[in-house]
């Protein structure tokens, strides 16, 4: 990609991001189709060498934060639709690369515009999981920027580097375009580094992995290597049903629709999972279960095969819809479900 032109004199800080746009742009296109190769597998690294941190996925609903969690974990372990709002809890995931062990950590998308319970929940949430890390990487959508953005990049704590992630770089088509963007932002906030990217291709993700490293404190794991998440199998039952509900029911259904899980036992090679779906009003019951019950038996269906494929084995899901009226308002209740 070629920056358009600028001054015969360019200041270090301008310097700076050339040679990071250098880097990010220079000869790789992003939307390449070609594969990289694997991820290198786990090996034996003696503690005294070994590197491990904490890295912070933050920024507004819809940017792409669990997308790029589960690329970077390698394995589906948050949800992710195109719907706002999908991820509720703060989910940990963790990856070992050489030498190196990231944890990551996703957050809810920061929530500006409603004061509810469960926002209010959401953004507790999304506070605690930055106050203490290595490393932030702040999502946006390249060439984008507005005040939602800017609202989540004013709570960042002072004294973590961040790093500007601009995703879904492959939906941007003039590519010089971004180099004006990029200086923006460099007036917004002294970024550790920008990366314009996408977190669906896999070189990005290879990429990403290289420029984190560097900021992990030499310290022995944390985790044993071949870990992926910290989050229960109850739990992944509960997220992969909410999934399919947000994707097959599109816009109608309000994001406050939740889901609990009611049994969830192990025989054998065999789990049996039995969840409820919980709406706020009755008229989205309807919505749920669709015409003679072909939504809901799709949900189901569709969540069974992603937790069979995650756990690999059998997985016997039942699935119950139940109202449950002004529960996102209501803190109590919030917390009952589950949120913090
Ligand atoms: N074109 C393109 N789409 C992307 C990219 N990354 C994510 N998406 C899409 O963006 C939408 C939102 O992605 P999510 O990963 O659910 O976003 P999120 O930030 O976790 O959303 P919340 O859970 O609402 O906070 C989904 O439809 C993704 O497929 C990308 O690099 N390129």
């Amino acid at each position: 990609m070629s920056i358009p032109s600028r001054p015969p004199t360019p200041s270090p800080a301008d310097q700076d991001l050339e040679a990071m746009l250098a880097r990010a742009l220079g000869k790789d296109d992003a939307t390449e189709a070609s594969a990289p190769p694997p991820a290198e597998e786990p090996v034996e690294v003696d503690p005294a060498d070994q590197r491990c941190g904490f890295v912070a996925i933050v920024g507004k609903p819809n940017v792409g934060k669990s997308t790029l969690l589960n690329a970077l974990v390698g394995q589906k372990i948050s949800i992710t639709s195109r719907k706002a709002q999908t991820t509720r809890h703060r989910i940990t995931g963790y990856r070992t690369v050489g030498a190196n062990q990231f944890v990551f950590v996703d957050t809810p998308g920061f929530q500006t515009r409603h004061g509810n319970a469960l926002n209010r929940s959401l953004n507790k949430t999304v506070l605690g999981a930055v106050a203490d890390v290595d490393l932030i990487l702040f999502v946006v959508e390249a060439g984008r920027f507005n005040l939602a953005d800017a609202k989540v990049l004013d709570l960042l704590p002072k004294g973590i580097p961040v790093v500007l992630l601009a995703n879904k770089f492959d939906l941007i088509h003039r590519r010089g375009e971004l180099a004006p963007w990029l200086r923006s932002m460099q007036e917004r906030h002294a970024f550790a580094e920008y990366v314009p990217m996408s977190a669906k291709n896999p070189r990005d993700i290879q990429r990403l992995f290289a420029i984190c490293e560097k900021y992990l404190p030499q310290q022995p794991w944390m985790h044993d290597p071949e870990e992926l998440t910290d989050r229960s199998e109850r739990f992944m039952a509960a997220e992969m049903v909410r999934e399919k509900l947000f994707r097959l029911t599109g816009d109608e259904l309000p994001y406050t629709s939740t889901v609990i899980i009611d049994k969830f036992e192990q025989e054998g090679a065999l789990r049996r999972v039995a969840a409820t779906i919980v709406v706020e009003r009755e008229g989205h019951k309807g919505m749920v279960i669709g015409e003679k019950g072909e939504k809901l038996k799709r949900i189901g269906t569709e969540a069974r095969q992603e937790l069979e494929k995650l756990w690999d084995c059998k997985v016997f899901l039942e699935l119950w819809v139940k109202v449950r009226s002004g529960w996102a308002d209501d803190d109590a209740r919030v917390r009952s479900f589950g949120y913090e």
